[in-house]
C-alpha cells in the first residue's frame, strides 16, 4: 500500500524564521545601504590596483564586507526596536511589528558576522577582517548602543564607521593601510552630517518624541540647515584633495566640482528656503550625489 509523507507543522526554515519571511530578515540588513557601502569598498579596490583587479579580494572581499555591514545593521534594529515601534518612519520595521524576536534577530547578525570575518580573514586578509569589525563596533556598537542618544554631534563621530569601506577595498587589495584611501573615508565622512541632518530635519518631531539628541531637537532647524550649507562647502574642499594630491585627474575634479556645487546648491534652497518641501529633495540628493561621485572616481581612474 502506498503511503504518503505528511509533515505536521511548519518546515524547518520556517521554524528558523518564526513568523517571518525571508523579506524581514532581508530588510533589517538595509540591503540599499549596503549596496552603496559595497560601490564604495569597490571604488578603494580600484584604485588600489593598475590593470586587472585581483578576483579573489574583490569577490570575497566584497560578500565579507556586505555580511558583516548587514550584520551591523540587524544589530542597530534590535538595539534601536524600543524607539523604532515609537517613530512614523521605522514603526513598521520587523522587530517593532514583532514578526522577529530580539533573540532570532540577534542569532541572524551573529550568523552574517562570523560567515562574513571569517571570509575576511581566510580569504582576502586578516587585516581587512578586523577593520571591517571596528567598522561593526563603531556603528552598531558606539554609535547606536551609546552615541545617538548621548550627543547632537552623535552621526558627525558615528559617521567614521560608515565611512570606512574604500579603507576595507583598499586594504583587501594590497593588505596595507596607505593615505589614498583615507581620502576616500574623508570624503565619505565629510558627506555624512548633509546627508543624515537633511532627513533629520524632516524627521524632526519623531526624534524629540523619543528623545533621541539629534541637531534639530537640540539647536533648532535653523542651525541644523546652517551646518548642512557648511558642511557642503567643507566637502567641495575636502573633494578637491584627491586631484590635488595627485590621486584622481581632471576628470574627476571636474565632475567632483559639479556634483558637490550641485549639493551646495540643494543646501542653500534648503537654508532659504521651505523644508517642507527641500529637506527629503536633499536627502534624495545626498544618495544619489555619493553614488555619481565615486562612479566618477571609476571612470577617472579607469580612463583618464
Ligand atoms: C552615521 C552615518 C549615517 C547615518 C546616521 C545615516 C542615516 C540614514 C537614515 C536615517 C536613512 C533613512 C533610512 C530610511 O528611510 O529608513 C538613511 C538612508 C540611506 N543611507 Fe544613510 N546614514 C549614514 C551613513 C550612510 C553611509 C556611509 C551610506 C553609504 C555610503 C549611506 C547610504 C544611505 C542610503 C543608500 C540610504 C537610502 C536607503 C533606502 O532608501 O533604503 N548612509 N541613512
Ligand atoms: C562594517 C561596516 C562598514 C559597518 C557599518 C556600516 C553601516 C551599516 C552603516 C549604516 C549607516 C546608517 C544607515 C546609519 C543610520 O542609523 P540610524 O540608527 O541613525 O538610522 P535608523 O533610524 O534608520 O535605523
Amino acid at each position: 500500500m502506498a503511503r504518503t509523507l505528511t509533515l505536521k507543522g511548519p518546515g524547518l526554515v520556517q521554524r528558523l524564521l518564526g513568523r517571518a519571511s525571508w523579506q524581514d530578515y532581508y530588510q533589517m540588513t538595509k540591503p540599499n545601504v549596503v549596496m552603496l557601502l559595497l560601490l564604495t569598498a569597490l571604488v578603494g579596490m580600484c584604485v588600489a590596483t593598475q590593470g586587472w583587479l585581483p578576483w579573489q579580494p574583490v569577490v570575497f572581499g566584497l560578500l565579507g564586507i556586505g555580511l558583516v555591514s548587514g550584520a551591523a545593521a540587524v544589530l542597530n534594529h534590535v538595539v534601536d526596536r524600543k524607539i523604532d515601534e515609537q517613530m512614523a518612519r521605522t514603526h513598521h520595521r520587523p522587530l517593532p511589528r514583532g514578526v522577529i524576536e530580539a533573540h532570532r534577530a540577534l542569532a541572524f547578525a551573529a550568523m552574517l558576522a562570523v560567515i562574513g570575518s571569517a571570509m575576511l580573514w581566510l580569504l582576502v586578509n586578516p587585516l581587512t577582517a578586523v577593520l571591517t569589525l571596528f567598522g561593526l563596533v563603531g556603528y552598531a556598537g558606539v554609535y547606536t548602543m551609546y552615541l545617538k542618544r548621548a550627543t547632537p554631534q552623535n552621526i558627525v563621530i558615528g559617521g567614521l564607521a560608515g565611512a570606512i569601506p574604500p579603507l576595507l577595498g583598499w586594504t583587501a587589495v594590497t593588505g596595507q593601510i596607505d593615505g589614498y584611501p583615507l581620502l576616500l573615508v574623508m570624503i565619505i565622512f565629510t558627506w555624512t552630517p548633509p546627508h543624515f541632518w537633511a532627513l533629520a530635519i524632516h524627521r524632526r518631531n519623531d526624534y524629540a518624541r523619543v528623545n533621541v539628541p539629534m541637531l534639530p531637537v537640540t539647536h533648532g532647524i535653523e542651525f541644523t540647515k546652517t551646518a548642512v550649507l557648511l558642511y557642503t562647502l567643507l566637502l567641495f574642499v575636502v573633494g578637491l584633495i584627491p586631484f590635488l594630491a595627485g590621486m584622481n585627474g581632471w576628470l574627476y575634479a571636474i565632475g567632483a566640482s559639479g556634483l558637490n556645487l550641485a549639493f551646495i546648491y540643494y543646501a542653500v534652497r534648503l537654508k532659504f528656503g521651505d523644508e517642507q518641501v527641500w529637506a527629503m529633495k536633499t536627502f534624495r540628493f545626498s544618495i544619489v550625489h555619493l553614488m555619481l561621485l565615486f562612479i566618477v572616481i571609476l571612470v577617472d581612474h579607469f580612463i583618464a
